[in-house]
Parts: C-alpha cells; sequence; structure tokens
C-alpha cells in the first residue's frame, strides 16, 4: 500500500473531528474523502502530508511518517491543499520552469496575481499532475472550477492513478462518482 492509515483519530478541543479511521490506498486508486464542512476532510488531508500530527493512530506514505519538510517525501507527493503555492509575479510557463516542466497550460500568459480564482486552480493542478510522483493529494479540486474544467479535472485524476494513489477531499458528487474507487464519508 502506499498509503496506510490505522486507529487514525484527530481531536480538536474537546471534539473528535474523526477516530478510528483505517486507510489503504494502493497505487491506481483513488479515495475520495466526502463530509459536510468542518467535518475534518482538509485535516485528514493535513494528516497525509505531515500538517497536521494525528492525536492517535499511524500514518504511513509511501513507507514513511508524513513529514513536508523531507525531500524524498516532498518529492514523492504531490498536493494541492490550497491556492496560497503560486508566486504572484509568475506566469504559467515561469511556474513550470521552475518545477522543472515544459509545455503549454493552455492557460493566459499573465502573472497569476492577474489571473481568476479558476485559472489559479487549473495552474496549481496542472503542475500537481505533471510532476513525477507516487501520491497525489487534492482538496476541494473542484473549487472556482468551471464545467468544462471540472470535466479536464476528472480526466487528469484518472491519468494520474494510473501511476499513483490519489486522495482527493470534495463536495463534488460527479466527480467522486467519476474517478473514486473508495469513499471516506467523515
Ligand atoms: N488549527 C486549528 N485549530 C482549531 N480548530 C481547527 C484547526 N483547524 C481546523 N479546525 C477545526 O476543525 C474542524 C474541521 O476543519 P476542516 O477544515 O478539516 O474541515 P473540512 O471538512 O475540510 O471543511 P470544509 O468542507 O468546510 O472545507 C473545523 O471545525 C475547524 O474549525
Amino acid at each position: 500500500m502506499v498509503i496506510e492509515a490505522s486507529g487514525l483519530g484527530v481531536r480538536m478541543g474537546e471534539r473528535w473531528l474523526f477516530r478510528d479511521l483505517d486507510l489503504a490506498v494502493a497505487a491506481g486508486e483513488c479515495v475520495a474523502v466526502v463530509g459536510a464542512n468542518g467535518s475534518g476532510k482538509s485535516t485528514l488531508l493535513h494528516a497525509l502530508y505531515g500538517l497536521q500530527e494525528p492525536t492517535e493512530g499511524t500514518v504511513s506514505v509511501v513507507g514513511r511518517t508524513p513529514d513536508e519538510r523531507e525531500p524524498d517525501f516532498r518529492r514523492a507527493v504531490s498536493v494541492v491543499l490550497d491556492d496560497s503555492a503560486l508566486y504572484d509575479e509568475y506566469t504559467p510557463e515561469q511556474h513550470m520552469h521552475m518545477l522543472g516542466l515544459a509545455g503549454e497550460t493552455g492557460l493566459p500568459d499573465i502573472a497569476s496575481v492577474e489571473m481568476s480564482a479558476g485559472q489559479r486552480r487549473r495552474l496549481l493542478l496542472t503542475g500537481a499532475v505533471r510532476r513525477e510522483h507516487r501520491v497525489l493529494l487534492l482538496d476541494e479540486p473542484e473549487r472556482a472550477l468551471d464545467a468544462t474544467a471540472r470535466g479536464w479535472l476528472a480526466e487528469i485524476i484518472t491519468e494520474a492513478k494510473k501511476t499513483s494513489a490519489v486522495v482527493i477531499a470534495s463536495h463534488h458528487a460527479p466527480l467522486v462518482a467519476k474517478v473514486a474507487d473508495q469513499v471516506v464519508r467523515l
């Protein structure tokens, strides 16, 4: 298994967001985490990336305890967790170049700060899926995307699944129905 969690639980103050959660995701599989606002979906993704210490239980991703500061871990794990990972002044091509990638993104050749929310999201998603990875973690990837881009999103996740283990948190039922092999409801 590329991603394994056993008896995982996170408590915020007095409240357990989730508890006794077991997860096993192999390469070629996508798990969709669904649930109401505030149910703990982002927190679970953060635990898989080492940004949230579990209160109880164990997590292993690519055979390691998640730690986003660790270069080998970062190399193996591609994420889109929020919109903060762009450089305001950089164009799409400059962002791809920074990731060691070339190629057309289909996005306008303007600084990311001038782009719409949906265009920025497409740029983040493009960078995440094009770089080599064994794990893909996407938090509400459908956010700000129009109908055409949502279709594209389902395609890039399906493509990414061919080589990696994928976990998405999503509120978009059609996307979950298209790409998920397992659904975890929080
Ligand atoms: N650093 C923190 N300190 C205290 N509480 C937090 C912290 N981070 C998240 N929470 C709380 O944990 C709960 C779960 O938050 P989380 O963002 O994981 O939910 P979510 O399911 O992703 O929600 P949404 O669908 O709105 O994105 C929320 O009630 C939130 O207020």
